[in-house]
Formats: C-alpha cells, sequence, structure tokens
C-alpha cells in the first residue's frame, strides 16, 4: 500500500472536519456563519459555531490549513509573508483609529474610500491601499475598486458607537464597549512597538534582576522606567489609560461565566473553610464561589484603591456578605508575608502571568510561608502547550488533546494566540504565560507541587491544583 503524502493527510484532516461541521448545523438546521457578513453575536449561526461540538473540528481546520500553506507555498514566500505581517498590523491599527468599521456600519453595499476619508480625515488613495491589504486577510471587503464594506471580522472592531459620539469625546471612545477595538488598538499601538524591540531585550538582559522592568522591550520603545498603571498614569496618558482599562476589561471576559465553578470541586471544602482570593480585584470569582457554596468563607486581597472599590461591588451583589462574614475585604500586597493563617485554598487567578520567575517565586513563597499541611493552591492561569509531542508532565495528556499527526502537537496555527499572549506578556512585564514544565519547576521552587490540573472546557485557562511539599 502507498504511503498516504502530509500533503493528503492534512486534506482529509480538512475535508473529514468540514463534514463534522456541515452535519452539527444541519441537524441544528443552521448555515454556519458567513465571512462576507458583519458579525451578529446574537444570531443562532453564531451561538452554533461556538458549540462544543463545533469547536475542535474547526481548530483542526484552521491547524490543517496552515501547515498545508506552509508545505506548498514557496519557503521565501511564507519567509516574506510572515515578516511583513506587521504592515497588516499597522494596518488594522489605521482601521481602528480611523473608525472605519463603525463608518461602514449599516453599508450592506460599502461605501467608497472617498466616502470613509471624509468621514475620518484619512487621505482616501492611501486608505485604499490599506484596506486592501487586510481585505486580502479577510478583513473588510473591497466589493468594487476602491469600495469597502464590513464582514464578519472587520466589524469586530466596531465600537458600537456613533462617530459623531466617538469624536465628541474622544479620551473615552472606548469606555463602555465591549472591548474589543481596545484590545486591537492597545496592542497594535504600544505593544508592536515594544514587540519590535524583543531582539534588543533579548540581546542585553538584565544584569542583577531577571525583573528588572528598566529592560523590556516596552521601556526601551517608549524610552520609560516605568510600565503598567505607573506608566498609563503620567500626564499625556489619558486616553491610552482608559483603552487599556476597557481593553483589559474586554480580554477579563473571555471566560464562560461559570468557569470557576467547573475543575476543581469547592464542595470537597469542609464547612467555614477559608479562600483566599490573591489579587482578587473586586472578587468576582469569589463572588461566584460564594453564591453557590454559601458555607465557605472568603478574603478578597488587592491593592487599596481596588478594596475600596471592592467593598461597593459587594453591597451591591451579596450586601449579607459584608455583614455576616461571609467576604473580608482586605487590602494587602501580594509580594509582603500573608497576614492570614488557617486558609484552605489561595486562589490566584491571572496574578503569575504578569511576572518572570524571581517575582512569582517571591508571591508563592509568601503563601507557602503562610500555608498548613492541608491548605491548597489553586492557580487559573492559561497552560501553553509545548509544540512538541513527548512532555514528560504526566499532566500534559490531561491538560492538552494532542491532534492527528501530522498536526503539530499543539495544534499550530489554531492555538499560536497563546504564544503570542506569552510575548503580550514579555514585551510589556518580563510576564510569562507558561508550560506545564515551567509551572512545576516555579512551584517547586517555592515548596508546591501539583496534584491535578483541570482543563476548563470553552475557557483559555486551566486549573492547577497544588499542596505543599
Ligand atoms: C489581572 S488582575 C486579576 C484579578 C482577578 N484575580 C481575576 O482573575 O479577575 C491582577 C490583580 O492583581 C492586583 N495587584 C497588582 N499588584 C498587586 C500587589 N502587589 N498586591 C496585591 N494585588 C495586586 C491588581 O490590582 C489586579 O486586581
Amino acid at each position: 500500500m502507498s504511503k498516504i503524502s502530509p500533503l493528503r493527510q492534512l486534506a482529509n484532516i480538512i475535508s473529514e472536519s468540514v463534514d463534522k461541521i456541515e452535519a452539527e448545523m444541519a441537524k441544528a438546521n443552521l448555515e454556519y456563519p458567513s465571512l462576507d457578513e458583519p458579525f451578529n453575536p446574537f444570531s443562532p449561526g453564531e451561538g452554533a459555531a461556538m458549540a462544543p461540538t463545533i469547536r475542535p473540528s474547526a481548530a483542526l481546520i484552521v491547524g490543517a490549513c496552515a501547515q498545508l500553506s506552509a508545505i506548498v507555498n514557496i519557503p521565501a514566500l511564507t519567509l516574506y509573508d510572515t515578516i511583513g505581517a506587521f504592515h497588516v498590523s499597522s494596518g488594522i491599527r489605521v482601521a481602528v483609529e480611523g473608525n472605519v468599521a463603525e463608518i461602514l456600519r449599516g453599508q450592506p453595499q460599502g461605501l467608497h474610500v472617498n466616502d470613509i476619508a471624509a468621514k475620518n480625515g484619512m487621505d482616501g488613495p492611501t486608505l485604499a491601499r490599506v484596506l486592501r491589504l487586510l481585505a486580502t486577510h479577510h478583513i473588510f471587503i473591497e466589493v468594487a475598486p476602491n469600495v469597502f464594506k464590513n464582514n464578519r471580522i472587520s466589524s469586530m472592531m466596531d465600537t458600537l458607537k456613533s462617530v459623531e459620539e466617538i469624536k465628541a469625546d474622544p479620551v473615552n471612545k472606548h469606555t463602555g464597549t465591549p472591548g474589543v477595538a481596545a484590545l486591537v488598538e492597545h496592542t497594535s499601538d504600544e505593544i508592536m512597538k515594544a514587540s519590535a524591540f524583543l531582539p534588543e531585550a533579548l540581546e542585553k538582559p538584565a544584569k542583577g534582576s531577571l525583573d528588572d522592568l528598566s529592560t523590556t522591550p516596552f521601556a526601551i520603545a517608549f524610552k520609560t522606567q516605568k510600565y503598567g498603571f505607573d506608566w498609563f498614569e503620567e500626564p499625556g496618558n489619558e486616553f491610552r489609560l482608559k483603552r487599556f482599562a476597557a481593553a483589559m476589561e474586554g480580554a477579563s471576559r473571555v471566560d464562560p461565566p461559570n468557569a470557576i465553578l467547573s475543575g476543581f470541586k469547592w464542595e470537597s471544602l469542609g464547612s467555614k473553610t477559608v479562600v483566599v482570593d490573591i489579587g482578587g480585584g473586586m472578587g468576582h470569582l469569589s463572588l461566584k464561589i460564594a453564591q453557590q457554596h454559601k458555607d465557605l468563607r472568603f478574603v478578597v486581597q488587592d491593592r487599596a484603591p481596588v478594596i475600596k472599590e471592592a467593598e461597593g461591588f459587594w453591597k451591591t451583589n451579596l450586601p449579607s456578605a459584608l455583614e455576616d462574614g461571609t467576604v473580608t475585604l482586605q487590602v494587602h500586597d501580594f509580594f509582603t508575608p500573608q497576614p492570614k493563617a488557617d486558609v484552605g485554598v489561595f486562589l490566584c487567578r491571572m496574578i503569575l502571568h504578569d511576572y518572570g520567575k524571581n517575582k512569582a517565586t517571591t508571591i508563592l513563597k509568601h503563601l507557602r510561608a503562610a500555608a498548613g499541611s492541608k491548605t491548597k493552591l489553586l492557580i487559573v492561569e492559561q497552560v501553553v502547550p509545548y509544540a512538541c509531542r513527548g512532555s514528560s508532565s504526566k499532566f500534559s495528556a490531561k491538560l492538552h488533546i494532542e491532534p492527528p499527526q501530522p498536526l503539530l502537537a499543539n495544534g499550530g496555527k489554531a492555538s499560536a494566540i497563546a504564544y503570542l499572549g506569552d510575548m503580550q506578556m514579555y514585551v510589556g512585564l518580563l510576564g510569562e504565560e507558561r508550560t506545564i514544565g515551567t509551572f512545576e519547576e516555579l512551584l517547586r521552587s517555592a515548596g508546591w507541587e501539583i496534584e491535578d490540573v483541570f482543563p476548563i472546557p470553552g475557557s483559555v485557562h486551566s486549573q492547577i491544583l497544588a499542596v505543599p511539599v
């Protein structure tokens, strides 16, 4: 029997996955959403496209198509196409800052670029070239020469405000919006500029500390020693501060609403067990758990300004919790020793990825010092898969289902967002989205060991349950 070529294997993966998707959509009497129409979050087709019965097949198609292209394309073209992708990123920033998605909203026939330019003040002929570059990447459609319309992807950049509203209050362009446009703008502005200095940062690593923020690509690009809110709070950065806040809020909504209730069995904890929510923000996770598991007790720790806001949050959402001691709001810096003893669970969601190894170890050591022999540590973070098969971690198989050969072990392009996110954390903060191997090492160095892991369906985050050693 002749061997099946990788080309044919990948083509078969695509073909079989399309069959599965079409069968699922047919069962629901729906069609897969069209790329040519604006995104409508309320359409039954979009709902069905997000179903767990569809997403794995869709991921196989994304990975297989990219791998097939990499095989058949001329290698130099693939290389140039990839290196030139920064023009696409800049083009996206042009479109989002020029409010093009908003201008094209409700224009199913499209608009001539001169009409778009008349509304956003940009140079029409150059804007046409930028939009054509994006249309070639399936972002906007050129329906006739120099006439463009929104499609399923470009419409995601719509803030849902009118252009007049945005122009009347440009500093608040992203305030109260879904946050996608804010995240796209922030990434194509601060993060893209910072990323241009990734090689310089790697070539000149900090002498004393791995966590010296003055050596980040961001610090080099913006000639600053500050990052995060310190930099965003500088005079002149008012718009960027608000945009960053809107982007972070949008990004924090990526998890399914009850994700924290899946995985770890909160019901396994005894009555009145104390859960300490490290850097818990307002305490939205603790609130979710408290509403479901009424006999647990919570301490939400964060910085002073956040804890002040948190009081209002709890008064609105579960006022009795403050009165009956279900929740305590506590100002605490997680780089200092833990004040709380007798803790059942330290909950640590989206904290460690903000920091490199040294700072993350410091946080974990403070938790370890306060832990009793029965204390558990529940980390909720993205766990990025290796791009190869054969991980030595016993938890890999539970976390990541390997796709069929000849796809990469991580699904290739279908999981690229995890590695882009990792770089995003690095260029600004020297932070890291970690592999299971890096988590094992980090935890061990701070006196913890992983007991179990829980991938959460529909979430980019997984839960890592660790115990003291
Ligand atoms: C990415 S948010 C995560 C919030 C929450 N855990 C969640 O999953 O939604 C990081 C949180 O850490 C808090 N934070 C930052 N530095 C801190 C510090 N040194 N001590 C305590 N909290 C801190 C921030 O105020 C913010 O609420």
